[in-house]
């Protein structure tokens, strides 16, 4: 079984990621062969992006499985408890890590026999990838009927392809209301500290041949203020039951300005990123990276040494602030405590 997208490769064997740590300037890959190499290509943002970083789970949850000689199922099973632990100890934020792996393992607990083991989890990983692609454009098809021909749409961060498996969920509204013709300008911020916005959506954009102009962070509210913006459209690493959202750094202030202004605040995200069993934004944990992230600029100083450092690399956007969230089953509206449930409901 093969897979080959932008952001990741499965060849049967390897893992291959596209290094998001070095677009635009480099396009260069990290070939990891075992499921430590890929948990290090996630902790490290190699690979990053809640649907990415499930589905570059799965596939090391494989790895994991292809890497043991044991005699019994019950060996087999010891030690992707293992396997499960060290992938799912990378970041902590994003939900669809942990709904990949708990889907994997479900899978090796009902199949239950080490005959087959193998191609049997490595057809979930695929499905799972296969499956974000897909919603994906669906989701894309129902968010661009939200947009209006000549509307401009301010993104934060990376929502991209490279944020998935494929075709992304803000950048997919957006690739699926241009594909029905419709003409749209794309205000992406560069979304400090690690710069996704300038490095990665300005670059995939651009790539699409899609009409994007880059701001600094700062200037978002002043170009709503000028009436520049339509539409804000962002991705989610978890969508809590009540709506509130976790997602970049940023986000909540970008939700607070299109408030104030009357600008609509969509959300894209797949059911895999929402997640009932997290009531509120309150329970979700935050993750806080290096400070060098926020001293240093593309690999330059830029602030003076023992500084101290605040780094959340995500925030919490209320739930109120959210116009709607499109998701791969249809758009969501208010309550979103009610509807998110149905989403879910046969
Ligand atoms: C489609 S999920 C994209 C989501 O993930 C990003 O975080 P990171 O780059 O740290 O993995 C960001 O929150 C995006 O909105």
């Amino acid at each position: 079984m093969k897979l080959k997208t932008m952001t990741m490769e499965w060849t049967g064997n390897e893992l291959i990621l596209i290094d998001q740590r070095k677009i635009p300037l480099k396009e260069e890959y990290m070939t990891c062969k075992t499921y430590e190499e890929v948990a290090i290509a996630i902790k490290e943002m190699v690979v990053r992006g809640a649907p990415a970083i499930g589905a570059s789970a799965a596939f090391g949850y494989v790895l994991g499985a292809k890497k043991f000689n044991v005699n019994t199922f019950e060996e087999l099973k010891e030690k992707m408890f293992h396997v499960k632990e060290v992938l799912a100890n990378t970041r902590p934020t994003a939900v669809n890590l942990f709904w990949a792996l708990e889907r994997m393992e479900k899978t090796l607990l009902n199949f239950g026999k080490l005959d087959g083991i193998v191609e049997k989890l490595e057809e979930e990983a695929m499905a799972i990838a296969n499956e974000d692609i897909e919603a994906n454009r669906r989701m894309g098809k129902f968010g661009a009927k939200l947009l209006k021909d000549g509307d401009t749409v301010l993104t934060h961060c990376n929502a991209g392809a490279l944020a998935t498996v494929d075709y992304g969920t803000a950048l997919g509204v957006i690739r699926a209301a241009v594909e029905e013709g419709k003409k749209i300008k794309v205000y992406a911020d560069e979304t400090r500290p690690y710069l996704q916005g300038a490095r990665l959506t300005a670059w995939e954009l651009m790539k699409d041949g899609i009409d994007v102009t880059l701001i600094s962070d700062n200037m978002s509210g002043w170009a709503m203020k000028l009436g520049k913006i339509n539409a804000v459209i962002v991705g989610a690493d978890r969508v809590a039951a009540n709506g509130d959202v976790a997602n970049k750094i940023g986000t909540y202030m970008v939700a607070v300005l299109a408030k104030r202004h009357g600008i609509p605040f969509y959300v894209a995200a797949p059911t895999s990123t929402i997640d009932l069993n997290t009531k509120t934004g309150k329970d979700i944990p935050i993750e806080e990276r290096r400070h060098t992230e926020v001293t240093h600029c593309g690999g330059t100083q830029i602030a003076p040494d023992n500084v101290k450092v605040f780094n959340p690399a995500f925030d919490v956007t209320d739930a109120e602030l959210i116009t709607a969230i499109i998701t791969e089953k249809g758009v969501v509206y208010p309550p979103y405590e009610e509807n998110l449930k149905k989403l879910f409901e046969e």
